[in-house]
């Protein structure tokens, strides 16, 4: 198969080195700079250091070239650029099949990432998400991993599910796209609050009530969507959750562990060197749980943490002082 993947950040590049395996890549980039020293390097040393570039793939700044004959184009931006990369093959009338692995909602528009793809694509475009616990860094070693294709059209998840899976990254497929979409936006929140536990010292029992609290959260929130609560058992929820939330190549849980230490947001964010999604998704969680009249303490306790200033410690005393409720009420 022809393959294209739109934006050269580490899993972008990543994802396009082990698909190159079995298929001709294209990886776009829309830094011509970084495009030139790519070629020139046969590797990605701003986003993915040690990962040598098989011959199976091929690097361009020209994204009409890269998306022409390409049968599946997965855009790898971050959720930020997904608009935009969607309007662009629009524009070119690409009627290539689309897969994102973008995770987050969309700033503004609290919008996940089918709900942008539905107001940029024909609907006679077949799509969906790659998501799942996915490391850039290991996938890109060949180290094992498994991770979700979903979809509303269930035969094309399971369709492209046989054609890309590989030996060393397994794929599961999924017609449940509201959910897969909704655990890569949230464990990313929840991860945050993680790294912050864990700055801080707080120990392992409080770690575990946290994340498993926050999975209720991303359970709860799926529901108020239409997604399954079961989904939230798989590789893109549970599965993603613990490797985001325990794992230091996470961005979104060094972001914690830095907050924990005093560090102010802005300063994070630039030196990061990579984006964050949790960051900008927390903010558009919690508007849409508040639209719903849903309740995520611990979504709100991030907002809080980011955006507010408030004392961690404050924060930690807010949560553990909600009055006890039944575990089961979701
Ligand atoms: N790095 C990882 O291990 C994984 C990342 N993801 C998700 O994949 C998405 C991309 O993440 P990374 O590659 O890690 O980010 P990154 O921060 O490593 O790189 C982002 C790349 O996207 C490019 N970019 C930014 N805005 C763009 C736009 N509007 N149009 C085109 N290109 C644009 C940047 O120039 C950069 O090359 C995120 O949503 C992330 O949550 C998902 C699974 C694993
Ligand atoms: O989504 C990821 C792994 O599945 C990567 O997480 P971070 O963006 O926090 O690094």
């Amino acid at each position: 198969m022809k393959l294209a993947v739109l934006g050269a950040g580490s899993w972008g590049t990543a994802l396009a080195i082990r698909f190159a395996d079995q298929h001709q890549v294209t990886l776009w980039s829309r830094d011509a700079d970084q495009v030139t020293e790519m070629q020139a390097s046969g590797a990605n040393s701003r986003y993915l250091a040690n990962a040598a570039f098989p011959s199976t793939l091929s690097v361009t700044h020209d994204l009409s070239s890269a998306v022409k004959e390409a049968e599946m184009v997965l855009i790898v931006t971050p959720m930020s650029g997904l608009r935009s990369s969607l309007k662009a093959l629009h524009g070119m009338d690409c009627k290539a099949a689309v897969l994102w692995a973008c995770k987050g909602l969309e700033a503004g528009t609290m919008l996940l990432p089918h709900q942008v793809a539905a107001q940029e694509m024909s609907d006679d475009v077949p799509r969906g998400m790659l998501s799942g616990p996915s490391f850039a860094q290991e996938v890109a070693q060949g180290l094992p991993a498994a991770v979700t294709i979903a979809s509303n059209n269930a035969q094309f998840a399971r369709l492209t599910v046989t054609e890309l899976n590989t030996s060393v990254l397994r794929l599961y497929a999924s017609d449940d796209l509201i959910g897969v979409e909704i655990g890569a936006a949230v464990k990313n929140v929840i991860a945050i609050a993680a790294g912050v536990c864990d700055g801080l010292k707080l120990g392992l029992n409080a770690r575990a009530a946290l994340l498993t609290r926050g999975l209720a959260e991303m359970a709860r929130f799926a529901s108020a969507l239409g997604g399954k609560t079961e989904t939230m058992m798989g590789l893109a929820g549970i599965g993603d959750l613990m490797l985001t939330a325990t794992g230091d190549l996470s961005r979104n849980r060094r972001v914690g562990l830095l907050l924990a230490q005093g560090l102010n947001l802005d300063d994070i964010l630039k030196n990061l060197g990579h984006v964050a999604e949790g960051v900008p998704t927390a903010r558009e969680v919690l508007r849409q749980a508040a639209e719903l009249g849903i309740e995520m303490p611990i979504t709100a306790a991030v907002c809080k943490m980011l955006f507010d200033n408030m004392p961690v410690h404050d924060i930690l005393a807010d949560l553990m002082g909600r009055s006890p409720k039944m575990e089961s009420d979701i």
